[in-house]
């Protein structure tokens, strides 16, 4: 029986249950538990090196399970992304996955949704479909991985820091169309990001990652000044500002 034979609508989109995963047989996070329901959007957060690439990494099917399971619409996949891909699950890595040397136009074309759904969602695209990707600005890249995204209309969405190196007016931009996406599409999305206060203003839900477990978690709503705390303690325990 395949995944999609046996997806569930009730069940959570994307789940990882007492997960495990790291490199070379070590873990680097351990018995994690992480739910992401259709049409939520839930920000995964953390200070530097705790986890967070490891765990969506592994929750996108780039990266083996060391212990725990992955849960796709109710069924546990080992599968790995390109067939989650074919399944509706899109991930936007950490590094630019834009192909530098190709228009946005052709970028948009080889993506596996319309090129008229990617600039509906964005149309600040339209202008720029014969200019090399190479050429755009990092804001204007990132627009483009997410239109790519966003137009194969995904049943869920994982994203690895969208927002690294942009300004707040870009990222408010790229946020924005998550939550239209969750809100209109029923996307269900996980984020990672290392900006709290930012990734809350767009969540419902959060989870933070302590030396690659889960420390705490809640609802946006309830606690922006909690989830802060816990935060900066973790950032000044490694050592950021
Ligand atoms: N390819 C790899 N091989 C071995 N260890 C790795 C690899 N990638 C990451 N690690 C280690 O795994 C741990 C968790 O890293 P990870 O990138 O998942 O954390 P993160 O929370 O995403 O950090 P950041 O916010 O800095 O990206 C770190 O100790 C890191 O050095």
């Amino acid at each position: 029986m395949t995944a999609a034979a046996v997806a569930s609508d009730d069940a959570p989109v994307l789940e990882l249950r007492g997960l495990s995963a790291g490199y070379d047989d070590l873990a680097v996070v351990r018995d994690i538990d992480l739910q992401v329901m259709r049409g939520e959007i839930v920000a995964l957060l953390g200070a530097n090196g705790t986890g967070k690439s490891t765990t969506i990494l592994t929750a996108a099917g780039e990266l083996p399970p060391i212990g725990g399971e992955v849960r796709w619409r109710g069924a546990v996949t080992t599968a790995p992304l390109h067939v989650r891909a074919r399944l509706g699950m899109s991930f936007v890595p950490e590094e630019r996955s834009v192909l530098m040397g190709m228009s946005v136009r052709d970028n948009l074309l080889l993506g596996p949704g319309r090129i008229e759904r990617a600039l509906e969602l964005f149309p600040e695209l339209r202008a720029l479909l014969a200019t090399r990707a190479g050429l755009l600005s990092g804001g204007e890249q990132q627009m483009l991985s997410l239109a790519r995204a966003l137009a194969a209309e995904p049943v869920a969405l994982l994203l690895d820091e969208l927002s690294l190196g942009l300004a707040p007016l870009v990222v408010d931009r790229l946020f924005a169309a998550l939550r239209q996406a969750a809100d209109r599409d029923g996307v269900a999305v996980l984020l990672v990001e290392q900006q709290a206060r930012r990734a809350l203003a767009v969540a419902d839900r959060w989870y933070l990652l302590r030396r690659g477990a889960v420390a705490a978690s809640g609802n946006a709503a309830d606690g922006i000044a909690a989830v802060e705390s816990l935060y900066l303690g973790d950032a000044t325990e490694a050592g950021a500002q």
